[in-house]
């Protein structure tokens, strides 16, 4: 990874209230187009949507009418039919819906029982009745551990996962050991959980040496990796998109003549920490790659944990935006992201306080919000539009607590496998200040609330989660874990 291309980190980036606008020049420059990183979304594009006057009279008119959601208007996402390969699908509860939900105080709808009905009835249309979990945190929670993890407690949170039910456990990792020294055991905990029954437990595998290696510890299952972005598939697995599809093809071809079932990764979703904003264009072609190449199911990551469920037409924008912009730091210009709040915009020559021990000044290309909210519908639509929706996963971290809702759009749409990882362990090593994958407690919690079966038993998931915490000397990343773990076991047998 180069110097210019060296994220920042979510950890470093200046925030809004760190921004010291006091040496500000050449502001107008600053807010042309900068496509020079090849990114689809420069600030003014986004600015034109939230300040067009159509656009935001078209929004105040829906968040005027309390039933705005039947109407299709700017706010045609709701009730709109997708078709993802012969199956007719129907999007329900968009940000449109919610906004009306029965049970909202000011709705003249809440006390209206059979428009509840009818909400109700729509609302779970595309819920699928079934949720298959994948438990990531062997593999993507202790990759990211600084203290190697014992191959023992590895081994013994495997077992206690499987025994609560859960039919696919991520074992591990057969990647380069000077990349991930946390997993350099992939070896040794195979063989440990060879007499494991009851649950699949596939691996990650970057290259055909590491499928060779994964099979021969034993591996019945494997999992490819690929990104979206150039830039992350770079520092990840050091070569570009395309290069590692072709690996990728050669992991595949070996497979299919061991019938191993290969499980494949679209990472960088929504954004990437370099680039910032991943069109869904670009995700559905890597995504239908590895269908084309026989993947039996595409896992969809938000690596870094930016996505937010949808966005309706003209809505203003809020909440934090991430700038990708050229910095320099000390001496040297580098290419970064930041992240800004409100509606404020950040302007050339501003002098940015972080905590890096040099100065930091934003440089004359402001590249623009390159991670807008209310990407996860339209990044599921394009994936849907060329992979059909029964072979796809959703894995969300949870860096800006925006995973349930993404999940539960996701399973709008009709997705019916989530990935997850026990007490929200992880991250990933080349997406710094990325957190961890939604806890796999947090989700259990919310399919069985909307009635959705998971074959998983909270309890046994939550003693999972108090060992691994133990172990790591740290409270769970679940707040459902926390929530649990105060409830008496009396009051237990009611929940
Ligand atoms: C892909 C490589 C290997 C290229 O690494 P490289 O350095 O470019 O590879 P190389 O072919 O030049 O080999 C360098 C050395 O690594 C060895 N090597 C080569 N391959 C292997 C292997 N499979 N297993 C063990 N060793 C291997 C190889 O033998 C050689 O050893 P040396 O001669 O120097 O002693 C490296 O970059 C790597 O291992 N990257 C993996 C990084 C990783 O695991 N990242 C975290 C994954 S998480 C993720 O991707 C996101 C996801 C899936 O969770 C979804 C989401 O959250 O969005």
């Amino acid at each position: 990874m180069s110097s210019l291309e060296e994220p920042l980190g979510l950890d470093k980036l200046p925030s809004l209230s760190t921004i010291d606008q006091f040496s500000r020049f050449s502001s107008s420059a600053c807010r042309s187009r900068g496509d020079d990183m090849g990114m689809g979304n420069c600030w003014i594009e986004g600015r034109n949507c939230s300040s067009s006057n159509s656009c935001d009279e078209d929004f105040e008119e829906y968040a005027r009418e309390s039933f705005a959601w039947r109407r299709r208007k700017s706010c045609d996402i709701s009730n709109r039919r997708t078709s993802s390969l012969g199956r007719n699908h129907v999007v329900y509860g968009t940000l449109c819906d919610s906004r009306y939900f029965p049970d909202h105080p000011y709705s003249s709808y809440c006390s209206d029982n059979g428009m509840r009905d009818i909400t109700n009835k729509q609302f779970f249309k595309g819920i699928p009745k079934y949720v298959k979990i994948v438990e990531v945190g062997p593999r993507d929670g202790l990759q990211n551990e600084k203290n190697v993890v014992p191959t023992s407690v590895k081994v013994e949170l495997i077992r206690r996962l499987v025994s609560s039910g859960l039919s696919v456990v991520e074992a591990t990792s057969f990647v380069s050991p000077k990349w991930v020294p946390q997993l350099a055991d992939a070896k040794d905990v195979m063989e440990a959980v060879r007499n494991v029954e009851g649950a699949r437990l596939p691996v990650l595998t970057p290259n055909l040496k590491g499928f060779e290696a994964a099979v021969a510890a034993g591996a019945k299952e494997v999992a490819i990796f690929a990104s979206a972005s150039e830039s992350f598939s770079k520092s990840n697995i050091n070569c570009s998109i395309e290069e590692s599809l072709a690996r990728y093809r050669a992991v595949a071809q070996a497979a299919k003549k061991l019938s191993i079932p290969v499980r494949g990764y679209v990472s960088c979703v929504v954004g990437c920490p370099v680039e910032g904003a991943i069109s869904p264009s670009k995700v559905a072609h890597v995504a239908k790659e590895l269908h084309d190449m026989g993947c039996f199911e595409i896992s969809l990551g938000d690596t870094i944990g930016v996505g937010t469920p949808v966005k309706a037409q003209g809505a203003p924008s809020c909440g934090p935006e991430h700038y990708s912009a050229k910095l320099r730091l000390g001496a040297r210009p580098r290419h970064s992201s930041f992240v800004i709040a409100g509606t404020q915009r950040p302007t050339c020559g501003i002098r940015v306080k972080t905590e890096l021990p040099c100065e930091v000044v934003l440089l004359d290309k402001a590249l623009g919000p390159n991670v807008q909210t209310g990407n996860v519908l339209p990044l599921l639509e394009a994936v849907m539009a060329v992979v059909p929706v029964e072979k796809l996963a959703v894995h969300f971290h949870d860096t800006y607590g925006q995973s349930l809702p993404n999940i539960l759009v996701s399973l709008q749409m009709g997705i019916s496998t989530v990935d997850s990882s026990i007490a929200g362990l992880g991250g990933c090593p080349y997406a710094k200040g990325a957190s961890g994958n939604v806890a796999t407690e947090d989700v259990v919690y919310m399919l069985h609330g909307l009635g959705v079966k998971t074959n998983v038993d909270i309890w046994k998931l939550l003693q999972a989660g108090e060992f691994i915490s133990k172990y790591l000397g740290r409270p769970s990343g679940s707040k459902t874990a926390i929530a649990l773990s105060r409830v008496s076991t009396t009051d237990a047998s009611k929940i």
